[in-house]
């Protein structure tokens, strides 16, 4: 399940930045580690890990504001390190951490000045426009000290996406919001690829940002565990498990047939038997067994694996952070 992207010629349009065994670490602490992944145009990837998983430090890297220690990075079509890798950093938005906000700036000043900085002009009718994408319209003349956290990280995007990049990079934006702002980030993040914008976001929680996704990559670690579209991530996940619930007077009998037929009964849950039969044995296979001992179960059913679990287990299989730090990690370069 999967593998990882298949390497590209160095270059290449169709993706605006391909990671190739990125890796950095701090002394014998490896925070990113053999990390491949590709972005392909035009959608949401999600950079999803716990806390400490690597996603900044590898935003960092994309950025080039962390030096890394093994590995390429191809940012629309440059690779890290080469003499034009600035021009391609100049055609990327990015938010890290914080907003980078002058509370004593209006909001339409605060992208008057960003795109002074990109381009050495402003362009009106692209300030409104991005006010009104971001829908600070109605507050554009008002200074951000008073806005609401969601405002101000609204204003914060709308100045990534000042001179049309064609790849943002957002760190963590739904961090700290409420539900509300969290759904208005995904609204408009969901909505730059129409305008030709590539989307990198990061965030440690999957149910705040997965809805806006097309892809997923999922960090633990520093390593990738999983990429790919949800069902992608989902697929060979559904465990061969059932669900087996019966009346009260028939556990015992239930319980016995099950144990003589040799299936593993991984727990019961009052009248409900979790079982994990061999893959050949069905839910007809099981409803048949237990009629012949006269238990007629008033459910049998697979439960749906979603992405969220998916997601858990797959943090949660990866090996202590303690024992990913040995000196016999490869080799920093
Ligand atoms: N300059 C640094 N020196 C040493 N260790 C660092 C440095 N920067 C980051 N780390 C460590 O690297 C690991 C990954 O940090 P990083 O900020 O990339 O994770 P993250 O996935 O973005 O986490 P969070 O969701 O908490 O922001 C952490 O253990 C952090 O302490």
């Amino acid at each position: 399940m999967n593998a990882p992207p298949q390497p590209r010629p160095s270059g290449s349009t169709d993706s605006p930045c391909e990671v190739r065994h990125l890796s950095k670490r701090y002394g014998e602490h490896v925070v990113v580690d053999d990390l491949s992944f590709s972005i392909p145009r035009n959608q949401v990837v999600g950079l999803i890990g716990p806390n400490g998983a690597g996603k900044t430090t590898t935003m960092k890297m994309l950025l080039g504001l962390v030096r890394p220690t093994g590995g390429d990075i191809s940012l629309l079509g440059r690779t890290i390190g080469e003499p034009r890798w600035g021009d391609a950093l100049r055609r990327v938005g990015s938010m890290i951490e914080a907003p980078p906000i002058y509370d004593r700036l209006t909001a339409r000043q605060n992208l008057q000045y960003q795109a002074l900085a990109v381009s050495g002009s402003v362009d009106d009718d692209e300030v409104d426009e991005l006010l009104r994408l971001v829908d600070l319209a109605d507050r554009a003349d008002d200074r951000p000290r008073g806005y609401s956290l969601g405002m101000r990280q609204r204003l914060g995007i709308a100045i990534t996406l000042v001179g049309s990049p064609e790849l943002v990079i957002l760190d963590e934006p739904g961090n700290g919001l409420d539900p509300s702002g969290i759904i208005e980030i995904r609204r408009l993040m969901g909505r730059l690829p129409e305008s030709g914008t590539t989307v990198l976001v990061s965030s440690h929680q999957l149910a705040e940002v997965q809805q806006a996704c097309d892809q997923l990559v999922i960090l633990a670690n520093g390593r990738t565990v999983a990429q790919g579209t949800t069902s992608d991530i989902l697929s060979g996940r559904s465990q061969h498990v059932f669900h087996v619930t019966v009346g009260d007077d028939e556990t015992v009998r239930a319980g016995a047939a099950l144990s003589a037929a040799g299936l593993v009964v991984v727990e019961r849950i009052g009248t409900t038997f979790v079982i994990e039969p061999p893959p050949e044995v069905g839910g007809r296979d099981l409803n048949r067994l237990l009629a012949s001992s006269d238990v007629f179960a008033s459910s049998i059913n697979q439960p749906v694996v979603s992405l969220e679990d998916a997601f858990l287990d797959l943090v949660r299989q990866q090996p202590d952070p303690a024992q990913h730090d040995t000196p016999t990690q490869k080799a920093a370069s």
